[in-house]
């Protein structure tokens, strides 16, 4: 029977969902996570491949907003929920999906699309590239100690209920966005996304607890979620504070909220996953070292529209370069593009004739497009060619950003 590629219905949701659940190994999602990724799942905008009445093989993506350097928000088509049968496997489903959903999200007139792999070897060829790493920390509290900035001990934390914390979580959130590439804007049910806390989620540790930090207005300007995982032997505690999320608008909430997990009693390791590489905690601890970082790639991005995609962020620095770029899954792409920045903010990116100063594929691209991996890095890999001297500098400096990009949470 020949296989049968179509949008989601709403009805045929929950056939879809058991198949994906199966790709990923059939081990059932909490009805809590289930229901988020119901409420949250954009029907018009996910596929279905159908042999008969089983579905084989699915593909979906959010219609997010994401930062990018500069401090705009940019339509990006956040791919998700994507698998295929164990039963259907390697005969090209995946390669259909990923067709037909690239060129939805094109006539849908949205410049990117973003995803996180399950798998880094799958994506490379569909025009995916890194964009974001993510750090993970395991400090040793016994250790090190953290040095805090002038005001921390004027900073009041509060506990309070997550769920009561929402509104304020939400606006510190929204109010970090143009300051930090590679955020999605939070829509309306997205605010639940880091409160997931299903028991079978926890691994034995506490129920999610929210610390809010405030000024003495009671203005709330930041935030930590997290939980304590208690670990006692007949040595005593062990135990270990995992942290959820943390977000702060000023530096003194920054540390007054690091050093509040660091002094929870009977916990000696605080251990937080998802930070951002750049995360200012590795500035006010005694021991980096001690910290054990570790990072691993995190956010994938793909130019689905190039020219729309580079003029929508700005560049740190003045350029005036021509890509060759190489593009063979979206050849609309491909091809000699020219773009001018000014350094100020004003960019623009047309096709020409020109001769080409810089050589690379549309992953590249998509690598640098978020300020944090450098074209210069990227060459020195043997990924990006320069034709005119002077040409990468030019180009890498204008890419880069000052500040990390970074994805803060799953999708
Ligand atoms: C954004 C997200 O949702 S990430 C989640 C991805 N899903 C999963 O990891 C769930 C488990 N795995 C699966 O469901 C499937 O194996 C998939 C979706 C990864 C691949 O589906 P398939 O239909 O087998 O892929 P398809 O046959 O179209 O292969 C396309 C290409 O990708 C390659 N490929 C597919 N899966 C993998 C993999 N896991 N690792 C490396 N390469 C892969 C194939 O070899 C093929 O290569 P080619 O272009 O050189 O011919």
């Amino acid at each position: 029977m020949a296989l049968e590629m179509r949008v989601l219905q709403a009805d045929e949701w929950d056939v879809w969902y058991d198949h994906l659940e199966l790709a990923f190994g059939g081990v059932p999602e909490t009805p809590q996570e289930r229901k988020l990724y119901k409420s949250l799942t954009e029907a018009e905008r996910s596929l279905g491949v159908w042999d008969g009445d089983s579905c084989v093989g699915s593909a979906g993506s959010f219609d997010f907003r994401l930062s990018v350097p500069g401090g705009a928000v940019v339509p990006a088509a956040g791919v998700t929920m994507v698998g295929v049968s164990p039963t259907h496997r390697r005969r090209g489903v995946l390669r259909s999906l990923m067709r037909r959903q690239l060129d939805d999200i094109r006539a849908g007139g949205e410049p990117l699309a973003v995803l996180t792999a399950s798998d880094p070897a799958i994506y490379g060829r569909f025009g995916y590239g890194i964009g974001t790493y993510a750090l993970s920390l395991d400090m040793d509290t016994t250790r090190i100690r953290l040095s805090v900035p002038p005001g921390t001990d004027e900073v009041r934390l509060r506990l309070v209920d997550p769920q009561q914390a929402l509104a304020d979580c939400e606006r510190v959130y929204a109010a970090l966005l143009a300051g930090r590439p590679g955020m999605p804007a939070r829509r309306p049910g997205w605010e639940r996304m880091p409160l997931l806390d299903a028991p079978g989620m926890r691994d034995g540790a506490s129920p999610l607890k929210c610390v809010v930090a405030e000024r003495e207005d009671g203005e709330v300007v930041g935030y930590a979620r997290y939980r304590v995982k208690p670990d006692w032997d007949f040595t005593g505690s062990d135990g270990k504070v995992e942290v959820n999320d943390l977000d702060a608008l000023d530096p003194a909430a920054c540390a007054a909220l690091w050093r509040y997990l660091f002094e929870i009693d009977l916990t000696w390791t605080v251990r937080a996953s998802r930070r951002p590489v750049d995360d200012p905690v590795l500035h006010l601890v005694s021991d980096v070292r001690r910290s054990r970082p570790r990072t691993r790639d995190s956010l994938y991005v793909r130019l689905v529209d190039l020219s729309a995609a580079l003029e929508a962020r700005t560049y740190g620095a003045p350029a005036d370069v021509v890509l060759e770029v190489e593009d063979a899954f979206c050849p609309w792409n491909a091809g000699r593009w020219r773009l001018v920045a000014d350094g100020k903010g004003v960019a623009r990116c047309t096709r020409t004739e020109e001769p080409a100063d810089l050589e690379l594929s549309v992953r590249e691209l998509g690598s640098a497009y978020l300020g944090g991996i450098t074209l210069t890095s990227l060459a020195a890999a043997g990924l990006v060619r320069e034709l005119r001297a002077g040409a990468l500098t030019e180009a890498s400096r204008a890419f880069a950003g000052d500040v990390a990009p970074w994805l803060p949470h799953g999708f």
